[in-house]
């Protein structure tokens, strides 16, 4: 008998094992060839059918797609193939443009749909209503994305957003200025300061997240929300969060029952007018109150430590950006006032900060926009066809890390404050040419989902930026607050993909120390004369080609 024999003889489950692992390698194997249609962008990672691209996910993570671009430079968009389910991951800018064109057939409803039900815990009701119509401008999340446009886009609204949260985070700097400085824990810091002045900003006096009950709900749900949209595991499992999420509706519920919001923003009024008008139930108005919440803070949070880091870290960063922002400050010797001009806080008067700002899109950046296929849709005249059904991915991380063409000379793996300076005059550095705008900057997103917060959150940004550089110097300290420390650059492998910014996954010791060239000063905020054509600092390629 030969060894083999041997081992089938003395070890017939192995064998049954082994057998049946063959067999369904090939029926799986056969699966994947008979329903991939050729036509179909190019299907990779099939070595192990349906299993390879998820083991490429769990190995790779939020690195997953720049990997892929990396490992097929060639695809300008290919297929992944998981149980149910295929992917369409686009690498090329132009089928990025192409995607977001075919809005009416790669629609993205579905998507806030599945977050609404699957995160927010949305009725059955609500969600017969969001899902009545997906694909045209009729439905549901095209008109909440029109209804509220008015608010975060136009003035006086959008300014008077701007300004109240400005004005709330300047009221804490002042009380650190009289305390005679502050050790912080940064990603601590900007998270609760950042959310109350937005908050309060839009929800007003009666701002539900001024309970500290209510700030501590949120950190309880908002970790979990990738999770609960996976749906892949019993809800059970996150009872905390769940409760936390329940708990911070139930104050919503309060804060709409009792028509707070009348106080609120005219963001926030449109908001519920929307909701109100489209007959979804005010338990579930409250409910989607946590889904607005995301929006409005999940980003902005961690866009902000990453632009205070960048800057701070790097002393020619702070004296470049520092120079560019005492030109927006009016002092009056009399009074002894100093006003911020937030409308100078833009390209022409603020260029490195501007840059600074869109570099940490480009490098932090990692929205990953995806499109359902409502119906067999060709791209690249009629090259590839994206099957009913399918999912389209365009993750920013591939774009942003593009060689050649949309972001200049410099290195892409580098961080550089002054890659999107126009004018390179006022710079010690030789002149090099700039990155055009481009459809590749995808910070927040584009096409008819661009995202409608980006004034809003781009002005709250500078502007705590300025802030912080006219009035303080950041000095990174031992956890006990002691001698002097390097600035470290946390790791952000455990960020949620939910986020659209990556996420430090540590925190930072810093000293926030009051500058001694404005002491015993009053600050304030001024957006200019009312009636003016109001502040924006236009990132998307979108606002740069208006
Ligand atoms: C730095 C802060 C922010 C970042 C990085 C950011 C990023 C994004 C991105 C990438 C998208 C597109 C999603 C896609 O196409 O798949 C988006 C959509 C959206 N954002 Fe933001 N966002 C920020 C702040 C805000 C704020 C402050 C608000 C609300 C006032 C907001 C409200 C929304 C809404 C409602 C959508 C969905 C648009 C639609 O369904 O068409 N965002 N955001």
């Amino acid at each position: 008998m030969n060894p083999l024999s041997e081992v089938a003889m003395s070890h017939p489950i192995l064998v049954v094992a082994a057998g049946t692992a063959v067999a369904t390698y090939m029926l799986l194997s056969s699966l994947l060839r008979l329903t991939q249609d050729p036509k179909e962008p190019p299907l990779v990672l099939s070595t192990l059918p349906f299993l390879s691209p998820i083991l490429g996910m769990v190995k790779w993570s939020m690195d997953f797609y720049v990997h892929m671009r990396e490992t097929y430079p060639n695809l300008s968009i290919y297929t992944l193939r998981f149980p149910g389910i295929r992917i369409y991951v686009v690498n090329s800018t132009a089928l990025v443009v192409e995607v977001q064109r075919k809005w009416r057939t790669l629609i993205f409803p579905p998507v806030s749909a599945h977050a609404s039900e699957f995160a927010m815990g949305g009725s059955k009701k609500a969600l017969a209503i969001i899902r009545a119509d997906m694909a045209t401008e009729a439905g549901f999340m095209h008109g909440f994305t029109k209804a509220i446009r008015p608010a975060l886009s136009c003035e006086p609204a959008l300014d008077q957003l701007t300004g109240n949260a400005l004005e709330v985070m300047s009221g804490s700097l002042d009380s650190i200025v009289r305390d005679g400085g502050q050790n912080v824990k940064l990603v601590d810091w900007v998270r609760h300061n950042l959310l109350l002045a937005t908050t309060d900003s839009v929800y007003g006096p009666s701002n539900p997240l001024r309970d500290p009950k209510n700030e501590t709900a949120w950190h309880t749900f908002h970790p979990t929300i990738m999770f609960l949209m996976l749906n892949l595991v019993p809800l059970s499992v996150f009872r905390k969060a769940i409760k936390a999420r329940d708990s911070l509706a139930n104050s919503f519920h309060q804060y709409h029952t009792q028509r707070q919001y009348e106080q609120g923003s005219h963001y926030i009024r449109l908001w519920t007018e929307y909701f109100v008008s489209q007959g979804i139930p005010d338990e579930d108005i409250a409910k989607f109150h946590n889904g607005g919440l995301f929006a409005l803070i999940a980003n902005t949070i961690p866009t902000a430590f990453w632009m205070i880091y960048r800057v701070f870290s790097d002393p020619s960063v702070v004296e470049d950006c520092r120079r560019e922002v005492l030109k927006a400050v009016d002092f009056d010797e009399k009074s002894g006032v100093c006003t911020i001009n937030i409308p100078c806080i833009n390209r022409s008067t603020c260029p490195a900060l501007v840059s600074t700002f869109q570099e940490v899109f480009r490098v932090h950046g990692m929205a990953n926009s995806v499109r359902l296929a409502t119906e067999d849709t060709h791209l690249d005249g009629g090259k590839y066809l994206i099957k009913k059904g399918g999912l389209v991915m365009l993750p920013a991380r591939v774009q942003h890390r593009l060689h050649g063409g949309a972001w200049g000379p410099y290195d892409v793996d580098k961080f550089v404050h002054r890659r999107f300076v126009r004018n390179m005059k006022d710079s010690a550095e030789p002149s090099q040419s700039i990155p055009n705008p481009s459809a590749a900057f995808r910070g927040f997103g584009g096409g008819t989902t661009l995202c409608p917060g980006r004034h809003f959150a781009t002005t709250e940004i500078l502007g705590l930026a300025a802030m912080l550089l006219l009035r303080f110097d950041l000095v990174p300290v031992a956890a006990d607050g002691g001698e002097r420390q390097e600035w470290i650059l946390p790791p952000t492998k455990n960020s949620s993909q939910a986020e659209a910014m990556e996420q430090p996954d540590h925190d930072i010791d810093v000293q926030l120390r009051p500058r001694k060239e404005f002491a015993g000063k009053k600050w304030q905020i001024s957006f200019g004369e009312e009636g003016s054509d109001g502040h924006k600092t236009a990132l998307a390629v979108e606002d740069l080609s208006e």
